[in-house]
């Protein structure tokens, strides 16, 4: 699934309108449709502002994902059913998830009886039914009634509220149609109602000319206490800024309603692109996101206010976000099997033997932090690979003999105490040249000449090369441009604050944009980048992005990121590149996380050891 930018969407719109001829109109009316079938299927669900944003969050509840409140329509092979995946939250639409399967409906029920349609199809009525008599159809004669535009028995109140831009235009389509399915409307105008123009201008005509009654902010009084949901499309993708006056108002006045509050397109006062949260902000309980994923509603704090998030299609063609150089996606099993030619399913060979998958070589540990390279090394073996040689300091081996069986232990020199120094790399480098990967930082620790060090294996090593933690440190306090390179791919996998060293920021500026962030380092430094945290961003040299959501919150806690270094690794050795090796281990370190965190009493706690034995 494509991520985009406000201003790709501008363009995506626009090859629409103007390539295609799909009048702008056309597209509205569809996302006023699809707004309108969101908040039905929201109404049928019940659920309560509170609650619905529950189901999202996944941060408090046993085996919560925070991805299963997820769903899209744009891409109708998404997922694949698979239940490797672990992907069950997906479904493609709001529509076909909520009707059951009434559409597609042949006019034939279970039991064979022509003329009925399923829930919510209309009766017609034949020529000689006559009043108050059962329906009557010519034999294969159906109709079916549109279902996902039906609410029966409602009782429900919906305000509106309406900017002057194309957003408030979807708003004003989506009235039409809540209408039709019975909902009250008032809509909401942010702006005097003739200061609309466009298209928003035609709907705001369409329902004046149906009698939906509107109230103007400032002018009239505004009952947020009587009605029982609310419409946000105040601001989309052309806002800028922190919301001002009346929307700021609305926005406010919404949020601290209680009441249910469906987004058009985006929550307005968010930044589209980047996540960033303007004050105010809608907080809402579904967004319904127009024709592509936005950015912004992938990465935190955005996600979290974002609510449920329904990704609907509105008329662009999916496949015209390649074009337009779209160059974000979100990581779902479908982009590692078909973009990525990932093998999720890790077939084994039946002839396979330890030497067909790979040999790691990990420089890592030190007397204090040992564990940081025994969980590595563990990890490589769970992700698969045939054998782990793990290079340390000579006075830390013999306290880790037996630790992990299955691993090697190589002495590599280093200092009495059970550290590194820089006369280990030559050792480092000799033992790397007859393994597939090298990967380094774990509990490595700073010493005299680390960068040096550092420097050596950077140049010397002729397989991938993953870098982590203190590796990432040292590198950050390097100019390492100079660097000659061997031609062969470097992994790179900080967390915020490591990220915040390498690129000369501090943590908050990394978080502020982490997608844009991602790829300009990725693609400035020739690095494969994987950028930690929660949606954790895999930036590709010549800049692609994925955003990976599976993960917990549970996984928070020390040795985390030395198992994802270890499963990375794991994977380059059995022959998957370097960015394929990035991108899956990131989703699997996830759902493993997931599924310990599931097995846990409480997900608070998961410890990273669980998230080995879990893949
Ligand atoms: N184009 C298409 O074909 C399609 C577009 N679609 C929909 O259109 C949305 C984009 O529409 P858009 O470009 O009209 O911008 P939009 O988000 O409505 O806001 C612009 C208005 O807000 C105002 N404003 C801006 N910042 C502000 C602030 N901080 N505080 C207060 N006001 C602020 C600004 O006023 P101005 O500053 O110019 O006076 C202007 O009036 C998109 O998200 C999707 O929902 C879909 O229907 C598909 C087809
Ligand atoms: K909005």
């Amino acid at each position: 699934m494509d991520l985009v930018t406000a201003e790709q969407m501008r363009q995506l719109d626009r090859m629409t309108i103007e390539k295609l001829g799909i009048p702008a109109i056309a597209l509205m009316e569809n996302a006023g449709r699809a707004i309108a079938e969101e908040v039905i299927a929201l109404c049928r669900r019940g659920g309560s502002a509170h609650g619905e944003r529950a189901g999202r969050s996944g941060s408090g509840g046993v085996g919560g994902s925070g991805r299963s409140g997820w769903s899209g329509s744009g891409d109708g092979s998404e997922d694949g059913g698979s239940s490797e995946s672990g992907w069950s939250g997906w479904s493609r639409s709001g529509e076909s998830r909520e009707d059951g399967g009434a559409s597609g409906n042949s006019g034939e029920d279970g039991a064979g009886r022509r003329g009925e349609c399923g829930p919510g199809a209309e009766r017609i009525r034949g020529g000689n039914g006559g009043v108050g008599g059962p329906a009557v159809l010519p034999p294969g004669f159906a109709v079916s009634g549109d279902r996902a535009l039906t609410l029966d028995a409602s009782g429900e109140h919906w305000l509106i509220l309406a900017g002057k831009g194309n957003n408030g235009g979807d708003g004003l389509a989506a009235a039409r149609y809540l209408r039709e399915a019975g909902i009250a409307v008032t809509l909401v105008y942010a702006a005097a109602p003739e200061s609309l123009a466009g298209e928003a201008a035609v709907q705001r005509d369409a329902a004046a000319a149906m009698g939906l009654p509107a109230v103007v902010y400032g002018r009239d009084v505004i009952d947020f206490a009587a009605c029982s949901g609310i419409v946000d499309a105040l601001l989309g993708t052309g806002s800028a800024g922190a919301p001002r006056g009346a929307y700021a108002a609305l926005i406010a006045a919404a949020n601290s309603s209680g009441k249910r509050i469906v987004s058009a397109d985006i929550p307005s006062g968010l930044n589209a692109d980047t996540g960033e949260l303007h004050e105010p902000c809608i907080h809402a309980a579904v967004t319904v996101c127009l024709a592509f994923l936005k950015r912004g509603l992938v990465q935190y704090p955005g996600a979290g206010a974002a609510g449920q998030v329904v990704v609907r299609s509105i008329g662009i063609p999916a496949a015209s976000a390649r074009e337009a150089g779209v160059q974000a996606s979100l990581l779902t099993p479908e982009v590692l099997r078909t973009r990525l030619g990932v093998d999720v399913s890790r077939r084994r060979s039946p002839e396979g033997h330890k030497g067909t998958y790979g040999h790691v070589l990990l420089a890592a540990g030190s007397l204090a932090m040992s564990g940081a390279g025994l969980l590595a090394a563990r990890a490589a073996l769970r992700a698969g690979c045939g054998l782990v040689t793990w290079a340390l300091p000579d006075k830390l081996l013999p306290y880790v003999i037996g630790a992990a069986p299955e691993i090697m232990l190589a002495a590599a020199g280093g200092r009495e105490d059970g550290t590194w120094n820089a006369g280990t790399a030559a050792e480092v480098l000799r033992l790397g040249a007859v393994r597939d990967v090298t990967a380094t930082g774990p509990g490595l620790g700073r010493f005299e000449g680390d960068g040096e060090w550092l420097r050596m294996l950077w140049e010397g090593t002729q397989g991938p090369l993953v870098l982590d933690a203190d590796a990432l440190n040292i590198l950050a306090d390097c100019d390492y441009s100079a660097w000659s390179c061997p031609g062969r791919p470097v992994i790179l996998t900080p967390h915020p604050g490591e990220m915040a060293r390498l690129a000369g920021l501090t943590t908050a500026e990394v978080q502020r944009d982490r997608i844009g962030l991602a790829l300009a380092y990725a693609t400035q430094h020739g690095v494969v980048l994987v950028l930690k945290g929660a949606h954790s961003v895999i930036a590709t040299p010549d800049g692609e992005a994925y955003v990976n959501i599976t993960g917990h919150p549970g996984m928070g806690t020390g040795g985390a990121g030395d198992v994802l270094t270890g499963i990375i690794s794991g994977l380059l050795a059995q022959g998957l590149n370097a960015v394929q090796a990035a991108v899956f281990g990131v989703y699997l370190h996830g759902l493993a996380g997931e599924r310990a965190a599931g097995a846990r009493t409480h997900p608070a706690g998961l410890i990273a050891g669980d998230i080995i034995e879990a893949l």
